[in-house]
């Protein structure tokens, strides 16, 4: 029997990186292209065409009639995007294949252009092989075995309790294969854990790294990787244990079904900001009224640090997170005094560039609305694109609405940001480069030009719930103003800030950092800038968390000079300046000059000095002894 089943595209841009991620799925910037669903719509959908349906915590549950007839099974639908998926039959797709499906009643696949046909045969194939080139890890004497888990840092566990958990190994006792389950418990895959972590095959069936306890079957615990996953299976812990598919870095939604039958689920992440700000939104994501969350706290460390820690006891004392509308201090109680112990956390992730902007506004938290505004020309786009690399570069999944300017110009300027050097006069290192660059967390949105605020509002909660994005870049919100349908009776001050007002709340209910470029008003160039400068009410700056403006003294004297002023901090309410130096190689205004510092590299020129020709290395770099840098 030969069945068919689909790849979406979105399979195909991870594989080839995720710079063209959103820019392939919003393909030639179409409304259509962000399914237009909700789960009143779902719903209505399902009724009309007498389909039986149940709701989960995050899908739709139906009968998959897309299934050869003797293997049926269910058909998993998100509630969120509509995108759905059966295990058995492996198809899958969005929502709008999936409703024009139900209109012509299922009877046979429709097959769009943005999916690809796949043989269920080559897959089987694919397990099959790994399986006949691996052998049971229960197969190994314990000696070899503890030898094996010592050389992969994997914590020593007793080969008795590992034996259930179907473990594999390559011949040359250096891979360990982790069987990947779906939503039927179906072997669907391998994580691998060698010198690198890979996954085989590549695919979206929502296999996880799972270990059952007998007894308990509707609590979950999700981890972050291999090692906490080991220890904690091996624990007298009495819960499901789930290591997560990628880590903190994002969860996407064809794993939501796997998880779909757990009543409780604890996450248990690190304590770094981004891993407690994973936990937040991988919770919500999941469903906040069954998550709870192992709290960051000095008290206890990651299980595979510390495995004689009481493990049970942490466990059971994980907070909820969900939050009532009313509340009182003893409930918050427990919040503040993590957030007390976790200062430096909940300050924000730093940026490594900009020292002067750590100092003032202590870090870059979720949540927060980041207005910035200078006068024309003067570098806003340039700014805040080595201000979000930055902040990409360490691992936040970042979305850009670039209106102004093609997206190919924009991740050309970030590349070179990243890069140092001018790349037009050195292009054997592109591909090098263009590699890394690849494997930033950067999504684009490919709208360009005006567009209405409520396309741009859609395509970022789509972009957000499936790539988990953390930080959305606006630039710049005029391009929303020309034809806003809803306001159109409205002036163009008004019109603003009821677009500053639809991303303040996306800020807040989505816990996810926004930043708006705004256009300052008509103003005399002589004169500095002002938080009243900002184009429009007074909306965006009494909305905003931190208003950014750029004081360009160039251009009333000669020898004037650029900084970023920070006006307006809410967090600390720390005010200054950090000036801004420009770098026409590398684009880049992170300050060049720095004090003697022993061991420790150049922060802000993140370049790879061991590969730089002689003249391109920085005149004050010792390359004999690049870890100290000299100071002129
Ligand atoms: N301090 C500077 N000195 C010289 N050139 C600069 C400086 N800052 C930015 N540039 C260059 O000026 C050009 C315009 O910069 P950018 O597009 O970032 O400005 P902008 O403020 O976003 O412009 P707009 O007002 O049109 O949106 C770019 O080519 C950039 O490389």
């Amino acid at each position: 029997m030969l069945v068919t089943f689909r790849v979406k595209v979105a399979t195909l841009s991870r594989r080839y990186g995720n710079l063209y991620s959103v820019t392939r799925h919003f393909k030639n910037a179409s409304i259509e292209d962000v399914p237009e669903v909700s789960q009143a719509l779902i719903k209505r959908i399902f009724r009309s065409n007498n389909m039986k349906f149940e709701e989960g915590y995050t899908c739709f549950t139906t009968d998959c009639h897309l299934c050869h007839h003797n293997m049926k099974s269910t058909l998993y639908v998100n509630k969120t995007t509509g995108s759905y998926m059966c295990p058995k039959c492996k198809h899958s797709g969005e929502w709008s294949s999936l409703e024009s499906l139900i209109s012509k009643k299922m009877k046979k696949p429709n097959l769009s252009n943005d999916e690809i046909l796949v043989n269920l045969s080559k897959f089987e194939d694919d397990i099959r092989s790994i399986q006949n080139s691996t052998e049971p890890l229960s197969e190994l004497n314990e000696d070899s075995l503890h030898k094996v888990f010592k050389k992969l840092k994997l914590p020593i566990i007793a080969k008795s309790e590992l034996n259930p958990l179907n473990l594999r190994i390559n011949c040359d006792l250096n891979e360990l294969y982790f069987p990947l389950e779906d939503v039927n418990s179906e072997i669907v895959g391998y994580k691998i854990l060698g010198n690198e972590l890979t996954t085989k095959p590549n695919s979206n069936y929502g296999g996880l790294v799972k270990g059952t306890k007998p007894k308990s079957k509707d609590t979950a615990i999700l981890v972050e990787n291999l090692a906490d996953f080991l220890v904690l299976y091996a624990s007298d812990v009495n819960a499901t244990i789930i290591c997560l598919p990628n880590g903190t870095k994002n969860l996407p939604q064809y794993y939501l079904p796997s998880l779909e039958k757990y009543k409780k689920i604890i996450l248990w992440l690190g304590s770094e900001i981004q891993s407690w700000n994973a936990a937040k939104k991988f919770g919500r994501k999941l469903g906040e009224k069954r998550c709870l969350c192992v709290q960051p706290c000095a008290k206890h460390v990651l299980p595979h640090l510390n495995p004689s820690q009481d493990l049970k006891f942490i466990i059971s004392n994980a907070q909820s997170l969900w939050h009532k509308s009313i509340t009182n201090f003893a409930s918050l109680r427990q919040d503040v005094l993590s957030d007390l112990q976790n200062i430096d956390q909940v300050q924000g992730i730093r940026w490594k560039r900009f020292p002067t902007l750590n100092k003032i506004l202590k870090g870059h938290r979720l949540g927060e609305l980041t207005v910035i505004t200078g006068p024309t020309g003067s570098g806003k786009t340039t700014f805040i694109s080595e201000y979000s690399l930055d902040l990409a570069m360490q691992g936040v999944n970042t979305l850009w609405g670039s209106f102004e300017i093609r997206n190919a110009r924009l991740a050309r300027t970030m590349l070179q940001q990243m890069v140092g050097f001018p790349l037009e006069q050195h292009l054997e290192y592109f591909d090098e480069w263009a590699d890394k660059f690849e494997q930033l967390p950067i999504y684009y949105m490919t709208f360009h030009g005006q567009q209405t605020v409520k396309v741009v509002m859609e395509a970022v909660e789509h972009a957000s719930y499936v790539h988990d994005i953390n930080h959305v870049i606006i630039d710049n919100l005029q391009f929303m103003m020309g034809i806003t349908e809803e306001h159109k009776h409205m002036d163009r001050f008004w019109k603003q800030d009821a677009i500053v007002a639809a991303f303040r709340t996306f800020a807040t209910k989505k816990n996810c950092h926004v930043t708006l470029v705004i256009h300052p008003r008509k103003e005399k160039t002589d004169e500095e800038l002002t938080t009243s400068s900002i184009f429009g009410g007074a909306k965006a700056s009494q909305e905003a968390d931190n208003v950014l403006l750029i004081q360009d003294k160039r251009l009333t004297g000669p020898r004037g000079k650029k900084y970023l002023q920070i006006a307006k901090n809410r967090y600390s309410g720390d005010l200054g300046v950090m000036p801004l130096d420009f770098d026409k190689n590398s684009l880049s205004y992170a300050p060049k000059k720095k004090k003697k510092v022993e061991g420790t590299l150049l922060e802000s020129v993140p370049t790879d000095y061991a590969k730089l020709e002689p003249q391109l290395l920085p005149q004050n770099l010792d390359r004999n002894n690049p870890k100290i840098v000299v100071v002129e």
